[in-house]
């Protein structure tokens, strides 16, 4: 039925004004209007058309992107759209694509760690796009091993010049998004080499191609590495392979903000911090966490819709069947992902604080918070982005059978979103850089001061908690404070372990390999504290709207208890909690999913998604699931005769008992 809101007797439940939680989601009044008005905008326009892209060839499938792409610049300039209007615009169209890398990686690399001289003459031709650039890194043999890439920089001073060279297949650049067949230049990373000596990896603008008609200056060989993971999704993107000859740049476009090297051949190091090389990623890792709960909320918004229409076993007398988000287990498995979408965003919101603290630092010489800055965006970068990749995947499994289509708009986010999983860090690799944060005594503090350090921080830690005390006030209603103090305990516990058993060994390089593991889980239960403890930070600000603040404190909960019980082995092992406690949290989780029941379809509605973003039919907004899906079916290319191409070929001589004649 056309016009009929199936799912107007779930909204009707809600006990909160959704209004309000939509701006809570959207984070100011003036975010979510910006947010709105462009969505709307992208969705009612057919230039920006998306469901077709799972039955596109990548070649088409490329061609669309680059005219999507001309169509979103075009709308941003017509417009006059501020920056912040063009991101969401970006964010809406929904398709990656070079400029992701031009505006979010090699604008910012050269803002983060290019001269005043060089931002003056590179960023205007960036920002009116009139050269296009991409990121550079990766190589075909190392990627997370950022100090083992072999592409060199040799500076000549006889031409004033370095020349970039690949001198093996394993230094070739491999994976930069915009590289394959867009980009006109590239912040490429080389290995330093001036007068015979070595100094390490830096950033070097190098033009690509021609200005003219595109195709490669001399000594360049580049183009598109292949088809990736998943039909549509992350195809749209050209990552790419690239190899130097010999290929001779002026030394100015070296990123000297770091370190310098003069005319006469002398390299000089500034004040500020080698490690700032790395800083764009700190700034994507900071997107990439932002950016995790739109990836899982849309799939949870997808699955909860579909969970209300679907009904199941049941039925009495005759009447309706069980909607399947009524039982237990469904709910047990989508309302902490929900909760954790809401986490997600407050995490984000925080982190995005943080990096901009940072940044007003660095501009100002200030360099004391980078090392937080990076352990945090790492690590959080890391739990996000692992927990939205599962998440989604079990939203597609939350929708049965129908979540397997492409038209559920499951598979095609699966496999857009999980190479975030790797890219700007492999998630085990970064969890390995919290070590600094997590591992509070670390293992050098270990080996210089000794085991008895390691027992004052026991001792201090031990005192950080006391279990009865925390967990009495469970056995009613969660405390805020008792579920701080257990995350903190074993946060800090998990810490000291390692730091403990890192103590036992002679060399700590050889202890640190060997507990790897081990310090990873350490890592994990770190920044999952810092989550829980963000969500908690946010309950304590004046949150506006009848019933909004409630509906967090019931997800804040379900987030916290749930990783409780999902981890109730550390939580256990530590000293934590005792198993009674471990059994009240579950009875306690129960409870609270039968406070989310009620308001599950509006706490989604608050994501203020359209139907052309989410671009599912089980999770459009009406809910009118199987009418659109079996229109959908009808609309498929192989559909499109009744008797498929093939049947005179390959069919008709089987049933017939032909094929030995047959031409196959
Ligand atoms: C249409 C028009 C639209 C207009 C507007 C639209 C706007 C659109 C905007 C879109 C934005 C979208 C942006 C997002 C796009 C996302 C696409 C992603 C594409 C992917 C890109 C990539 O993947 S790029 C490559 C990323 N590579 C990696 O991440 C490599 C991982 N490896 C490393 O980071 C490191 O090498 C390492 C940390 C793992 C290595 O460690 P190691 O200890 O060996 O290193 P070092 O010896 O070099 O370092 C020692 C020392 O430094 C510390 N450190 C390491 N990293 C950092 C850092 N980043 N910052 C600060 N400090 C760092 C390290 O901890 C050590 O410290 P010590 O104190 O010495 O211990
Ligand atoms: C879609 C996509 C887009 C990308 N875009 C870009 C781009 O624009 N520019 C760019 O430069 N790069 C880009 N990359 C490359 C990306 O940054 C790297 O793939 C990523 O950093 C991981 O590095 P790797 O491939 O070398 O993995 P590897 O390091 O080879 O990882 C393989 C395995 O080894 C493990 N491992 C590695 N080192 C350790 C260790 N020290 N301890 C324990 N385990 C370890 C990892 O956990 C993993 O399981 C992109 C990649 C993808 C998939």
């Amino acid at each position: 039925m056309e016009g009929v809101d199936h799912l107007a007797h779930e909204r009707n439940k809600s006990e909160f004004d959704v209004d309000a939680m939509k701006i809570v989601w959207a984070g100011s009044p003036h975010a979510f209007d910006v947010s709105d008005r462009i969505s709307k905008l992208v969705a009612s326009d057919p230039g920006f058309r998306k469901d077709n892209r799972s039955t596109l060839s990548r070649k088409e499938l490329f061609k669309n992107t680059l005219r999507k792409a001309a169509y979103a610049w075009k709308t941003i300039v017509d417009l006059r759209l501020s920056e912040e209007e063009a991101a969401k615009l970006r964010f809406y169209v929904d398709e990656p694509a070079f400029t992701d890398l031009h505006w979010g990686m090699f604008i910012p690399a050269i803002k983060g760690q290019g001269t005043e001289e060089q931002q003056q003459k590179w960023l205007p031709l960036a920002y009116k796009m009139q050269i296009i650039g991409c990121y550079a890194q990766t190589e075909l043999g190392h990627g997370s091993n950022v100090q083992g890439l072999e592409t060199t920089a040799t500076f000549d001073s006889q031409t004033d010049e370095f020349i970039i060279h690949s001198p093996t297949l394993t230094s070739s650049k491999w994976w930069p998004g915009g590289l394959g067949k867009v980009a006109t230049h590239a912040i490429a990373y080389a290995r330093l080499i001036v007068g015979g000596r070595e100094h390490g990896v830096h950033g070097f603008i190098v033009q690509l191609r021609s200005l003219e008609d595109h195709s490669p200056l001399l000594g360049i060989t580049v183009g598109d590495i292949g088809m990736k993971f998943g039909n549509g999704a992350y195809n749209t993107m050209d990552n790419g392979v690239l190899q130097f000859d010999h290929v001779r740049i002026p030394r100015n476009q070296m990123l000297m903000r770091v370190s310098q090297v003069t005319c006469e051949g002398k390299y000089k190091q500034s004040d500020v911090p080698r490690q700032l090389v790395y800083g764009t990623m700190v700034y994507v890792r900071q997107t990439i966490v932002a950016d995790a709960s739109c990836a899982l909320s849309r799939a949870v918004c997808i699955a909860t819709r579909y969970s209300a229409v679907r009904r199941q076993f049941g039925s009495q007398n005759g009447g309706p069947e069980t909607q399947v988000i009524d039982y237990k287990t469904q709910q047990s498995r989508l309302f902490p992902l929900l909760a954790s979408a809401y986490a997600f965003r407050f995490i984000g919101e925080w982190l995005k604080w943080l990096y901009a603290d940072v940044t007003q630092r660095l501009q100002a010489n200030d360099f004391s918070t980078l090392p937080e800055a990076h352990a945090c965006t790492a690590g959080l970068k890391s739990l996000t982005t692992t927990a939205t990749a599962d998440g989604i995947e079990e939203c597609r499994k939350l929708c049965g059978g129908h979540g397997y289509l492409c038209s559920s708009g499951l598979p095609e986010l699966f496999a857009v979103y999980v190479p975030a999983c790797t890219y700007e860090g492999d998630n085990t690799v970064l969890l390995l850089q919290v070590r600094d944060m997590s591992c509070k005594v670390s293992h050098e503090d270990c080996f210089s001061a000794g085991v008895q350090a390691v027992q004052q921080e026991t001792s201090r830690y031990n005192s950080l908690y006391d279990s009865s005390r925390a967990f009495n006030a469970m056995s009613l209603r969660c405390s805020k404070s008792a579920l701080l103090e257990a995350f903190e305990a074993r946060a800090a516990r998990m810490s000291v372990a390692c730091a403990q058993n890192l103590s036992n060994f002679d060399n700590p390089e050889e202890g640190f390999a060997e507990l790897s593991a081990d310090l990873v889980e350490a890592a994990v239960a770190h920044c999952q504290l810092i989550v829980v403890s963000k969500f908690i930070e946010k309950l304590q600000q004046e949150i506006p709207g009848k019933g909004v603040k409630q509906q967090l404190e019931v997800l804040c909960n379900i987030y916290a208890l749930f990783l409780l019980h999902k981890h109730q082995g550390d939580f256990l092992s530590t000293g934590c909690i005792t198993p009674k406690h471990a059994a009240l949290a579950n009875d306690e989780l129960r409870s609270l999913y039968s406070q989310v029941r009620p308001n599950a379809i509006a706490l989604v509605d608050a994501f203020n998604y359209t139907d052309h973003y989410l671009g599912s039919i089980l999770g459009c907004y009406d809910g009118n699931v199987y009418p659109k899906l079996y229109e959908a079916a009808w609309k498929d290319p192989l559909n499109e005769s009744v008797v498929p191409d093939g049947y005179h070929l390959y069919i008709r001589p089987l049933l017939k008992q032909e094929i030995r004649t047959a031409r196959l």
